[in-house]
């Protein structure tokens, strides 16, 4: 049974059984009619009168089913986050920065703030322009490319233009400076916050290796981000 059809006050179960039991008591009705010998005969007027009063019940008892009885369509839940909780996104293709996020997370309930961790291919632009602090930890991997994951986000999303003047974010881009393309998705994934208006928080920390004192400056950073920073912007409806 899905959840719709346990709070709803019409389940279609409900209304099927009631089209049925009416459908048994009409049938049941109608045999008591045809109780002589068969004839083969043009009905008589008022017969037909009966059978079209009756298709006619029938079609408003499946109208009303339809309607009382279908599933109401359900909007996605565009932005469980509440307006001043922050949203740690994760781009990870090997474990570090996902592991990251969830310390992040971690660290910053324990100071009190209210997180929601969410992987960045679950993320679109308008969850994005409904959140008020995104803090993102994005890998590189291959040759400066997304994590595989990151892919569809850094080809779809990345290539639009949305308005996110009410965002505030930061970005720990983790790498290895042995690679040609030195953190290259987190840089880039800056560039296309603030191209798109966001706020950045504090400057983008680039990770070389995981350099522990990046990963410091990055910790202490979280933790001085006061919510009156983002909980003024207005309203995105
Ligand atoms: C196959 C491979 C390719 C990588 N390519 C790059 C790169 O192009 N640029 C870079 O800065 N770091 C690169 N790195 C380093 C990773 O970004 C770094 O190790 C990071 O901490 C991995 O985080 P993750 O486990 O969340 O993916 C690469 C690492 C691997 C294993």
């Amino acid at each position: 049974m899905t959840d719709h059809e346990k709070h709803s006050r019409f389940s279609p179960r409900l209304a099927n059984a009631f089209v049925l039991t009416a459908l048994a008591i009409v049938s049941a009705l109608l045999l008591r009619w045809t109780a002589g010998p068969w004839w083969i005969a043009t009905p008589r007027p008022g017969r037909w009168w009966a059978a079209a009063l009756v298709l006619m019940s029938y079609v408003g008892l499946c109208r009303w089913s339809f309607q009382h009885g279908r599933p109401k369509q359900r909007s996605l839940p565009d932005a469980p986050q509440s307006e001043a909780s922050i949203l740690v996104i994760y781009a990870s293709q090997t474990g570090v920065a996902e592991e990251l996020a969830g310390q992040t997370s971690e660290l910053l309930r324990r100071s009190g703030r209210s997180v929601d961790v969410a992987c960045i291919d679950s993320l679109d632009g308008k969850r994005l322009q409904q959140s008020r602090c995104a803090l993102f930890i994005a890998s590189t991997a291959g040759e400066g490319d997304p994590p595989d994951h990151a892919i569809e986000f850094a080809e779809t999303v990345m290539n639009d233009r949305v308005d996110l003047a009410t965002l505030k974010y930061a970005v720990l881009a983790l790498g290895d400076s042995s690679y040609d393309e030195y953190c290259a998705f987190g840089r880039r994934l800056d560039r296309w916050l603030e191209a798109n208006a966001a706020a950045s928080l504090f400057d983008r920390i680039d990770v070389d290796d995981a350099d522990p004192i990046a990963l410091d400056r990055w910790q202490s950073q979280i933790l001085s981000i006061d919510a009156p920073t983002w909980g003024k912007l207005p309203t995105c409806h």
